[in-house]
């Protein structure tokens, strides 16, 4: 059966020519656009009855479709049959025995008619328009006489839903929901009763759900099924205006799957729950914008306040209360003050303040996020760092159901929130209910939800627990498909099955991707037997990974990731030697010179032990603080291969530093350099390399074979902070992890004390009694000196003085940023060695500074460093085998419960995880990463690394079972439309 593609409804009323011409033309270009036919036909309602020359001459205009017809409307059979001069003729064709239906002659007999009849319609206003048409179209038709020609199955009720199957399945390949709705424009043409309408949807809803609940086992599904819906255009979903559409694009939505991606950054409880308002908590509420003032304070200062009332329900003093009585609880409103500043006169002028102003409408609906702080009024409260989304303009009224987590979206190219909400939400009405390329074991056996119900999960959940139920499916595929496509590439380059069963084997049990130590080159055995401890199984397993990955013909991308104080500094000396001990360099890169310089003690020392002078490497110390003449001689060293190692700071990536031979390049705490920085890195190493003289001289054929490899990449992280792990998803075997601590080691006991006058008593007491005991003090600061804007904020210098007369018999140092590079390390020299017993320092001494036997740190203002900071700076303290504690210092009592979680764990992991919850649902979802590695939209790497694990052999799982894929076609044709990978720093 022929169809055509599309009916352009039009109402004359208020409807000008030009405004029909434009409506005319865009059906018209639609109608090209689409593959399955170009017929186009027009309906135009009554208005149009003694205009028929106008339809007639603007069809003519429109080229590229092949017009059927234009019917003009009536408002009923009858009316046309009784207009009708040939109406006599007309019925005695209906009730022939060999009625025909011809459309042309009748279109040529009744030069305007119309099947069925139909209401005034706006024309494009709004997105629903189509479908409403389609909505009120009631049919009544033909006075109970079916043509002959038309099979009467078409409108039996019961044949009805088969007849439909058999639709979908012809049109499967098309823009199906537009061609939907045409078929049940023409079921309802030959229907009888004004209720089939009803039964008709869902009978095709049920049917466009069809293909995918009727295979079962997802295994069962065609091969494009899965991708054909997410991929389908946007322009699938009906009743979208040219402007929404291509608003839409603008956004880079261009299909459903880029639109059901758009996660929200967050959910928000549209009640404000009853909550207790405390400084400097980071809150979440929702309310209405009373004003909206930008001012010019001063020819070059000014500043926006908008003010928002929100009801809040007062805490309840039982606290058993349920939900439902929260809602009758008593309410009472604040006000908060959003204050923006702005300093520079072109900040002052009328035409930015009125911009600034307008941008937020008194009466909206507003979503507010942000620190608040109090101010003197009661229940009025300030926030300078916030965010604002509006949910809804005072005038709509549309209700979000109460109780449901109400999701924020980021905001896209002024999209509008409302809007975008709409749209995803009846992209998720057309999704089939078992959307899923993922063969169902897998999900069940990690108790994850379909794709589907996912998306559902992610975008209205019904309760918070179910949207990161659907977030934790959704990270789940994000790396499954990683995983999945890197083992797949891999098994397609090997041959036989045996091979491919053999690589599978080596992944699935990863101890076989060890090289013992029998075989580590005799300089790395040497270096071993020097160091005054002995290795944890866990630094024993990581060196043996790395090694094996060192002997490999490519090049590695590893991760050694490891709590504070694990001792992960040495493993990467053991691969450094490693590589030394065939003939090639290494690079140790850290990122500060403290650092650099400690690192190239530590390992002074540790050469010094070797007795053998033929196996002591040469190493050298590179920093921007190297005297130019040495730092030259370095270079040329390092160019010569007369240096076989190097240790320094982020000066080793400049361009003027080459290298003979490098082979391996350690880059500690590797977070703090940028992707591009390491790239730079990546990829110089590589062309110098290839000049090598080293390596073009030697004899060593495997060397020479290996000439053009880019040296092998060892980074290091105490963070699992997410680039670090999108890092480590690169490489082959890609994570190494040290999971425990060397023996001896006891948990730092941590003391959370509120920072008045007897709290720093307390803490005074407790310090003094560590320094007798011989114990070594870090004292930490927020800052250098003293500032009047924020006198609460002890500073370093300035406490000098103070402490040195209270701890008169003990010996206080100082080390902060500002001092020159040698009175850092000299500051440092003299704690470790123990001629200053109190080291008085900024955060300096955050990252990788290691003085095993400081037994004791006080960071002052502790509320103001952040969750992972903290933990860091506790990390330098507990180093070795003396018992040690940390106290922190809060400066305000409502900062104690955010720090109270430090006085509980010592889990990095865990401690990632809480700062999240407690900085409150600010920024759990949607949180991009830049730079060149993919980004994971949905994953917070740092709580959700076990996810990696059980998507890693899922995809192992699915790989043994079918190495090419061929079992799972949906799993295959999802993986190809997903972006491939990068390597890193590309
Ligand atoms: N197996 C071991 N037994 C005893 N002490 C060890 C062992 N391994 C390392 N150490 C010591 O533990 C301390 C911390 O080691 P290291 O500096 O390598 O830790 P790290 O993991 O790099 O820590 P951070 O992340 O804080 O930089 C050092 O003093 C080191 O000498």
């Amino acid at each position: 059966m022929a169809v055509t593609t599309l009916a352009v409804h039009m109402c004359s009323m208020g409807f000008g020519e030009k405004c029909l011409r434009h409506a005319v033309n865009f059906e018209a270009e639609r109608a090209y656009r689409n593959i399955f036919g170009r017929r186009l036909r027009f309906c135009l309602s009554s208005g149009f009855r003694s205009k028929h020359k106008f339809p007639e001459k603007l069809l003519k205009g429109v080229d590229g479709c092949e017009k059927e017809s234009a019917f003009m409307g009536y408002s009923g059979l009858d009316e046309l049959i009784g207009n009708s001069r040939s109406r006599e003729k007309f019925i005695e064709n209906l009730k022939g025995e060999n009625f025909e239906f011809d459309a042309a002659l009748a279109c040529k007999q009744f030069p305007s008619i119309t099947l069925g009849c139909f209401p005034t319609v706006e024309l494009y206003d709004g997105p629903a328009c189509y479908s409403q048409i389609t909505e009120s179209l009631v049919p009544q038709i033909l006075g109970g006489s079916i043509p002959s020609h038309i099979d009467a199955n078409w409108v039996d009720p019961k044949c009805l839903y088969q007849n439909l199957q058999s639709i979908y399945s012809e049109m499967s390949n098309m823009n199906a929901p537009y061609i939907l709705e045409e078929k049940v424009d023409q079921c309802f043409i030959h229907s009888q009763s004004p209720d089939w309408k009803m039964e008709t949807r869902n009978a095709l809803q049920l049917t466009a759900d069809k293909p995918c609940s009727n295979a079962g086992s997802v295994t069962q599904q065609t091969a494009t099924s899965v991708a054909e819906i997410l991929d389908k255009h946007i322009n699938c979903l009906t009743g979208l205006t040219k402007r929404q559409l291509s608003q839409l694009e603008n956004c880079g939505f261009h299909t459903l799957r880029k639109l059901l991606h758009h996660f929200p950054r967050t959910y928000v409880d549209l009640q404000n729950a009853e909550m207790e308002i405390d400084d400097g908590q980071y809150l979440i509420f929702v309310g209405k914008i009373m004003s909206s003032r930008a001012i010019r304070a001063s020819s070059s200062f000014s500043f926006l306040e908008v003010v928002v009332a929100c009801e809040v329900a007062d805490a309840d003093p039982n606290p058993e209360c349920t939900p439902n009585k929260l809602e009758e609880r008593q309410k009472r409103t604040i006000y908060l003050h959003l204050k923006k500043f702005f300093r520079g006169t072109r900040f002052t002028c009328s035409p930015f303040l009125r911009s600034i102003q307008e941008k937020h409408r008194e009466g909206d609906i507003v979503c507010v996020s942000g620190k608040v702080r109090t101010m003197r009024g009661k229940d009025h409260f300030e926030m300078r760092e916030y965010n604002i989304d509006v949910l809804k303009g005072e005038d709509d009224s549309c209700v979000y159901p109460k109780g449901r987590p109400y999701p924020i979206y980021p905001s896209k190219k002024g999209l509008n929130p409302e809007f975008l909400r709409d749209i995803i939400s009846r992209s998720l009405k057309i999704l089939p209910v078992e959307l899923d390329p993922l063969p169902k074991d897998v999900t069940q056996d990690i108790c994850l939800p379909s794709l589907s119900d996912a998306y559902i999960g992610i975008h209205q959940p019904a309760n918070l627990n179910e949207a990161d139920l659907a977030r934790r499916r959704l990270i789940f595929d994000e790396f499954f498909y990683l995983q999945l496509g890197r083992l797949f590439q891999m098994l397609e380059g090997l041959g036989t099955k045996v091979e491919k069963d053999g690589l599978l084997k080596r992944y699935t049990k990863p101890e076989l991707n060890t090289i013992f130590m029998e075989e580590w080159s005799s300089i790395t055995k040497t270096f071993m037997k020097v160091l005054p401890y002995t290795l944890t199984s866990s630094q024993l397993r990581a060196t043996s990974e790395i090694i094996w990955d060192l002997k490999r013909p490519v090049p590695m991308n590893r991760l050694l990731q490891g709590d504070v104080g694990c001792g992960k500094t040495v493993v990467a000396f053991l691969a450094c030697m490693e590589v030394i001990g065939s003939g090639y360099q290494a690079a140790f890169m850290v990122p500060t010179e403290l650092l650099a310089f400690q690192h190239y003690e530590h390992l002074l020392g540790l050469l010094e032990k070797i007795e053998a002078t033929n196996e002591k490497p040469s190493v050298a110390l590179l920093t921007g603080s190297t005297p130019s003449k040495q730092a030259q001689l370095i270079r040329k060293g390092l160019q010569t291969g007369d240096i076989s190692m190097v240790i320094g700071t982020h000066t080793l990536i400049a361009e003027k530093v080459e290298f003979s031979a490098l082979r391996i390049a350690v880059v500690d705490e590797q977070h703090r350099f940028g992707v591009v920085q390491r790239g730079r890195f990546n990829s110089k190493l590589y062309f110098n390399s290839i000049t090598s003289q080293l390596v073009s001289t030697s004899s060593n054929n495997s060397a020479k074979n290996d000439v053009a490899m880019a040296p092998h990449v060892l980074a290091m992280s105490a963070t699992p902070i997410p680039r670090s792990l999108a890092l480590a998803l690169y490489g082959d075997m890609s994570l190494t992890q040290i999971t425990d601590l060397p023996p001896g080691r006891t948990p730092v006991k941590t003391y959370i004390i509120e920072g008045n006058e007897a709290g720093f008593e307390r803490a005074y007491q407790m310090m003094l009694e560590d320094l007798e005991a011989g114990g070594k003090v870090y004292l930490v600061y927020p800052v250098i000196e003293q500032s009047e804007q924020l006198p609460q904020l002890r500073a370093a210098s300035a406490d000098l003085e103070t402490i040195s007369t209270k701890f008169s018999g003990y010996k206080c140092g100082l080390l902060h940023g500002r001092m020159r590079s040698d009175e850092k390390e000299e500051a440092l020299r003299m704690f470790r060695s123990g001629e200053t017993n109190i080291l008085l320092s900024t955060q300096v001494i955050e990252i990788g500074v290691d003085i095993p036997d400081a037994s004791m740190m006080v960071v002052m203002n502790a509320e103001r460093f952040g969750m992972a900071q903290l933990h860091q700076l506790r990390g330098r303290v507990g180093r070795g085998e003396r018992k040690s504690k940390c106290i922190l210092l809060a400066s305000t009592s409502s900062s104690l419960k955010r720090l109270k979680v430090l006085e509980k764990s010592s889990d990095g992991f865990y401690l990632a995880n809480m700062d999240l919850v407690l900085r409150g649902p600010g920024d759990l979802l949607g949180k991009k990463q830049s730079g060149h590695l993919p980004e994971f939209p949905v994953a917070r790497l740092e709580v959700d690394g076990n996810i990696l694990q059980d998507a890693h052999h899922a995809a192992l799982k699915v790989l043994e079972t079918s190495h090419d894929l061929e079992k799972f076609p949906d799993l295959k044709a999802e993986l190809s439309m997903r972006q491939p990978l990068c390597p890193l720093g590309d």
